[in-house]
Formats: structure tokens, sequence, C-alpha cells
């Protein structure tokens, strides 16, 4: 096993406030990590932090291999898929969902003159069928819905093979069915041996997709409890970082939360 993420006592101090307090963490390869807390926790910071977008007051981050602050930060990024609204927005509406997928291999944002290798546009191929795009392939990215957005963005991340993926809420303002089929797909690529490790941020224990392996639970930039999910997503730890109490149901590898009455 190969630790590809780690913080160290990382602490992110703006105004005189710890927006993340000491934060000792580590992700090694084979995991998938869900991370769950509040509004206004820490998650995006901790996100951002990995992707070398800021750095720590205090504190180390390690991202595969390299300490943050003493490296090129171009090329480990090059070295990350990264999913969020932001990246979203970076993308030219009227791109081609196919040069969508296809500039990440020259981490560029719209096609221009450049000419790809046959071995890139095999690639892009490959990725979209398997993000279920094939058939979007020629449609304008600012003309898809949400899920199908959604989609292509991870698709445009992982084209690169990165030795990372993040992901920072996918499966927000998704409607039911495009959530389920994203989390299908999320699930079946958590669960295969050539996935990436992979961190991803969410609001709801709903959308933990199966095969995700690891839950940190973050609260007022503090982790509040971190492990495998199997130990760690309890009603006990919910309450503790949501801060009141939940009836928690598992189901066919799918979680289910909802408020528990103290009247009774
Ligand atoms: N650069 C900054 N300067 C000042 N405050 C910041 C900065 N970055 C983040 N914050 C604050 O730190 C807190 C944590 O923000 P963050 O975006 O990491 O939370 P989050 O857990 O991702 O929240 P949400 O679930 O609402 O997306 C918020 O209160 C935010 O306003």
């Amino acid at each position: 096993m190969t630790t590809v993420l780690s913080l160290t006592d990382a602490s992110y101090i703006r105004n005189r406030r710890p927006i993340l307090d000491t934060v000792t963490w580590q992700v090694d390869d084979s995991e998938r990590w869900v991370i769950l807390g509040p509004n206004g926790a820490g998650k995006t910071t901790i996100l951002k932090l990995v992707t070398a977008n800021d750095f720590p007051t205090t504190g180390t981050v390690d991202v595969l291999g390299e300490r943050l602050g003493k490296v090129d930060i171009f090329e480990l990024r090059n070295r990350l898929g990264f999913v969020s609204s932001a990246t979203a927005r970076r993308i030219p509406p009227n791109e081609l969902v196919r040069d969508v997928v296809l500039t990440a291999a020259y981490s560029v944002e719209g096609r221009w003159n450049e000419q790809y290798d046959a071995i890139d546009v095999r690639q892009a191929d490959r990725v979209l069928a398997e993000w279920d795009l094939l058939e979007l392939a020629d449609q304008a990215f600012g003309t898809l819905s949400d899920g199908e957005r959604k989609r292509a963005l991870i698709a445009r991340a992982v084209m690169t093979d990165p030795e990372l993926l993040l992901l920072d809420e996918p499966s927000a303002s998704l409607d039911l069915g495009a959530r389920e089929r994203l989390l299908q797909m999320l699930s079946g690529f958590a669960q295969s041996q050539y996935s990436p490790a992979m961190v991803m941020v969410t609001h709801h224990v709903e959308e933990i997709p199966p095969g995700f392996t690891h839950l940190l639970l973050v609260r007022d930039g503090k982790i509040q409890a971190a492990g495998p999910i199997a130990d760690t997503l309890t009603a006990e730890n919910l309450e503790a970082t949501f801060g009141m109490p939940f009836e928690l149901t598992v189901s066919r590898g799918r979680y289910a939360a909802t408020a528990r009455s103290t009247s009774a």
C-alpha cells in the first residue's frame, strides 16, 4: 500500500479563525474516502489544500509523495483529477462533450488548434463510453443536463488516468434518477482495482456509493471521526458531527439518515 495523501497537523487560519484545526489524515492508494460534515465544516478547504489551490497556515500536506510548498504545483495537479462546481464554470459552453474530455490530455479547457494523438482520441472514446456519454459526444457542454454535465466532468477528470480523484459534491442538485445513475457509475468505478484512490465530499449519507471504503467526519474544522465506513458511520458519530440525533439505516450497501425523535 502506498500513501497518496497525508495531512499532518494541518491548520488553515483566516482572520484569526481556524477554518481547519490541526487536521491529521492519511489516504492510501486502495482507499475510497467520503468526507461528510455540516455546511462550513471545512470540507472544501481540505480539497483546496489537497489540490494545491491554497497552503496550510501550519502543518504539512503531502500529495502523491510531494510536500506542498516544495513541489511544482502545475506538475502535481496534472497527476490529480478534480471535479467541483468551479471546474464546470471553466468549460466553454459551446465546447463539444468529446472535446471536454479530450482537451484534458493537454490540460486546457477549450479546444483550439491542437492536434491530438490517436492514442488520446482512443482513450477519450473509452472514457466517454465508460461514463455513458458516447451519444452526447457531439453535443455542446452548455446544453447538457446537470447529471450529464457531472458525468462529462468526471470523464474529463479520469481521462488522464489520475493517481488521485477528488470529487466535491458530484451529486448535488441532481434529480433522483440522475443522482442514482451517477451513484451507480461512481460505485462501479470505486470498485475497480484499476481506479485511483478517491476522495468525495458530500452532504448526505444517502449519496455514499457502495464501494467507497472510508469516512472522514468533519465538524468546525476538526476531524470528528475517521476510518472504515462500517465502523465510522454510526448514529453516535453523526450526532456528534451534526449536533442532533439520527436514526441511521443501511440497506444493500446504501445508508439513510433521518432525525430521531427525542419526544418518545
Ligand atoms: N479564504 C477564506 N477566508 C475566510 N474564510 C474562509 C476562507 N475559506 C473558507 N472560509 C470559511 O471557512 C469555513 C469552511 O468553508 P468550507 O467551504 O471549507 O466549508 P464546507 O464544509 O465545504 O461547507 P459547505 O458544506 O457549505 O460547502 C466557512 O465558514 C467559510 O466561510
